[in-house]
C-alpha cells in the first residue's frame, strides 16, 4: 500500500470558505469550532478535490459562495514519490477537473485517482434506512473495481428516463420502447455485475471488520439482491409486462434503481432485529470494508474524512470509533466541537503520529497547537 496524502490545499469562494489555504499533517487533522462555521465544508471541498463529487449536493452551482460566480478547490496530493495536483472548479450547471492543469480523458479517471472515504453521522441511514444510502455505497465501490461501470450507470439512466417518457407520452404500444428496454437490459446487466462484484468484496471485507468491532459469535451476512433478473430474456419479457403499471406508478418497477444490499444479522434483516449500538458497529464495518476494498483496488490507503465526531458521542461508539482510528494508517480529516473529546493517547502511537489542529471560526481557518481547542 502507497501512503497517499493531501500536502496542500487552497479554497476559493466555496460555500462560506473564501479564501482557505492549507497545509495538512500527513496523519491526523482535527478541525475544530462551533456549529455552522464551515469544518463540513472543508471537508466537503476535500472531498470534492479528491473524488470529483460532492457529498452533500449533486448541483455543482449548490457549493458556490452565494454572491459569487465560481468556487474552487486546488489540492497538492502525495502519493509514493509523486507528485499531482487535483483541481476542481464549479460554477452552476458545470464542473470543471483538472489533474495537473489538464483534463482527464473522463470523469471516471478523475474519480478513482484519489481514494477518499467519509464518516458521517447520517451514515447510520446504511444499516437503519432504505437501500438508497447501500446502492451508493455498491457504486462507489464498484467504481473503482471498474471504472467503465460509472458510464454504465449513466448509460442506464438515461434509458430509463426515455422509457418512461415515452410510456407517458405515447402509451405502452409506443414504438420505441422497445430499443429503450433493450438499452436498459444491456446497461442494466452490466451495472448488476460491478455491483455483484463489489458486494462480494465487501462482504468478505466486512466479516471481518464486523468481527473485531461487535462480538464475535455474532453472524453479519451481507448479500446483493438485484431487483430484476439477470438473464437478458427474462428482463426483457419482465420489461414488457411492467409497461402498465410502470405508467401508473411513474417509474420502472425493476431494475438496478431498486437493488440492495441486505444485510442480516443471525439471518435476520437489520432493519428488523438490530439494537442502535449493533446499527453503529455495522456502519463503522461497512466503513472499514468500504476502505479496504477501494484503498486495495488502487493500492494506497485511503483519505478518511469524519465528520462531526462529537455528536452525541456515547462511551461504547467512542471505544469502537477509536478502535476503528487506531487501525487507520492513512491520513485522516476529522472535524468536532469538542476537540478535548478527542485525546492524542487514544490515537495510535501518540509520539509518532503527526496531528494538527485547525480551528474554524465563520469561514476562517487557522492552524492551533494541539489541544488549544480545550480552552475555546
Ligand atoms: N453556498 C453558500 N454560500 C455561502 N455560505 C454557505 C453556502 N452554503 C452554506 N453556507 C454556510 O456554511 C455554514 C455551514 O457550514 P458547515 O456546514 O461547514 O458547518 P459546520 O461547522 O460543519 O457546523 P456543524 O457543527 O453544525 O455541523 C453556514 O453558515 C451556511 O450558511
Amino acid at each position: 500500500m502507497h501512503p497517499l496524502r493531501i500536502e496542500e490545499i487552497s479554497v476559493r469562494h466555496f460555500r462560506n470558505l473564501t479564501k482557505v489555504d492549507l497545509q495538512p499533517s500527513p496523519r491526523f487533522n482535527v478541525v475544530y469550532g462551533d456549529n455552522g462555521q464551515g469544518k463540513t465544508n472543508l471537508l466537503e471541498a476535500i472531498y470534492l478535490a479528491a473524488t470529483s463529487r460532492s457529498f452533500r449536493t449533486a448541483k455543482p452551482g449548490d457549493s458556490v459562495e452565494h454572491g459569487a460566480e465560481i468556487a474552487s478547490v486546488r489540492t497538492v496530493l502525495a502519493e509514493a514519490d509523486e507528485r499531482r495536483e487535483q483541481s476542481v472548479g464549479l460554477r452552476a450547471g458545470q464542473r470543471l477537473l483538472k489533474i495537473d492543469g489538464k483534463r482527464p480523458a473522463t470523469a471516471a479517471d478523475y474519480a478513482v485517482r484519489t481514494p477518499a472515504v467519509l464518516f458521517h453521522p447520517g451514515d447510520l441511514s446504511l444499516s437503519m434506512g432504505g437501500g438508497v444510502e447501500r446502492r451508493r455505497l455498491l457504486d462507489r465501490v464498484a467504481l473503482y473495481l471498474a471504472p467503465g461501470s460509472l458510464a454504465e450507470t449513466l448509460a442506464y439512466t438515461r434509458a430509463v428516463r426515455e422509457r418512461q417518457r415515452a410510456l407517458e407520452t405515447r402509451g405502452v404500444e409506443a414504438r420505441d420502447l422497445e430499443q429503450w428496454e433493450e438499452l436498459i437490459v444491456r446497461h442494466g446487466l452490466s451495472v448488476m455485475a460491478a455491483r455483484h462484484a463489489a458486494s462480494l468484496d465487501l462482504a468478505a471485507s466486512m466479516s471481518v471488520a464486523f468481527g473485531r468491532i461487535a462480538a464475535p459469535d455474532l453472524v453479519l451476512t451481507v448479500a446483493y439482491e438485484p431487483s430484476a433478473p439477470n438473464d437478458a430474456e427474462s428482463y426483457r419479457r419482465e420489461l414488457v409486462r411492467t409497461r402498465r403499471v410502470d405508467v401508473k406508478r411513474r417509474g420502472a418497477s425493476i431494475g438496478p434503481h431498486r437493488d440492495d444490499l441486505v444485510l442480516r444479522l443471525q439471518g435476520h434483516r437489520m432493519r428488523m432485529v438490530a439494537s442502535q449500538g449493533q446499527h453503529r458497529a455495522v456502519v463503522l464495518a461497512l466503513k472499514a470494508a468500504e476502505m479496504d476494498v477501494i484503498g486495495a483496488a488502487r493500492s494506497v490507503r485511503p483519505i478518511l474524512l469524519l465528520d462531526d465526531v462529537s455528536s452525541e458521542l456515547d462511551r461504547q461508539r467512542t471505544v469502537s470509533l477509536f478502535a476503528f482510528l487506531r487501525e487507520q494508517q492513512g491520513q485522516v480529516f476529522l472535524t468536532t466541537t469538542r476537540p478535548e473529546l478527542i485525546e492524542m493517547d487514544e490515537l495510535p502511537d501518540p509520539s509518532s503520529v503527526g496531528r494538527v489542529d485547525f480551528a474554524v471560526s465563520r469561514g476562517v481557518i487557522s492552524p492551533s497547537d494541539p489541544g488549544a481547542g480545550n480552552l475555546v
